[in-house]
């Protein structure tokens, strides 16, 4: 299956100042702007930022920055699942995950996060894809928001909602393991229905569907 990305860009106000959304990055001009050191919710920023650069040249990978001037305050990645996760068992190529989003905190409650996913999916390319979320609560930035897991999971319904990514019930055990964790999918519009069921029969392994 062919990538092919289309570059996009957009200037939001937030009450922190202006952030420009834009992506796919490539990986030089990620390794060439800063990294705000707020951007620590999955690693330290150092490595974060490695790690995108290292999605960023991947076929499939993408990465859509929130800047302000070369200072990155937020970003959302897409690449296909890890190799060890049920997502990946099925193989397939229209299937990529919605891996991270984050923004800085003094950037939050901007609409920083929603307007990442805006921009991701005004590349029509997203619609040959079905892309998942894995929502886990032990994720969330918790302590600094001082959101309750149940207000938490508004927030990334409504993160996530903004561009038609809805909540998918599933058997996976570790998603199941607490309420607030969820599965999010949104299937593009040319996904056709055979990718349909393979991600239906990945998402119940112990019963069948159909
Ligand atoms: C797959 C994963 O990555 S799961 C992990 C998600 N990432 C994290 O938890 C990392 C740490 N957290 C963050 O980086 C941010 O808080 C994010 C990404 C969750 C949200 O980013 P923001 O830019 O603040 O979100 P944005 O401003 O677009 O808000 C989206 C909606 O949530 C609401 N919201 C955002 N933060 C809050 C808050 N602390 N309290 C109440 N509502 C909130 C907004 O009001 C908005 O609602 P609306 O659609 O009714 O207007």
């Amino acid at each position: 299956m062919e990538h092919p990305k289309t570059f996009y860009t957009k200037t939001i106000t937030t009450p922190a100042g202006d952030v420009t959304i834009e992506g796919p990055f490539a990986p030089e001009r990620l390794a060439a702007c800063e990294f705000h050191q707020g951007l620590k919710a999955f690693r330290q920023p150092e490595k974060q930022q490695q790690a995108l650069i290292g999605i960023a040249g991947l076929p499939e990978g993408r990465i859509i920055v929130a800047r302000v001037g070369d200072l990155i305050v937020g970003y959302v990645t897409y690449l296909y699942p890890d190799p060890m996760e049920r997502w990946a068992e099925a193989q397939m190529e229209d299937l990529i995950e919605l891996g991270a989003i984050e923004v800085a905190a003094p950037y939050r409650g901007g609409s920083v996060a929603k307007s990442l996913l805006q921009v991701s999916f005004l590349d029509d390319a997203m619609n040959d894809y079905i892309v998942i979320s894995t929502e886990y609560y032990w994720h969330w930035d918790l302590d600094s928001t001082g959101l309750s897991v149940w207000e938490y999971k508004e927030v990334m319904k409504k993160v996530m909602g903004s561009v038609g990514m809805e909540t998918y019930a599933t058997d996976d055990p570790e998603i199941n393991s607490h309420p607030a964790n969820m599965l999010m999918a949104r299937i593009g519009t040319r996904v056709g229905m055979d990718s349909v069921e393979r991600f239906n029969r990945v998402r119940f392994k112990t019963r069948h569907l159909f």
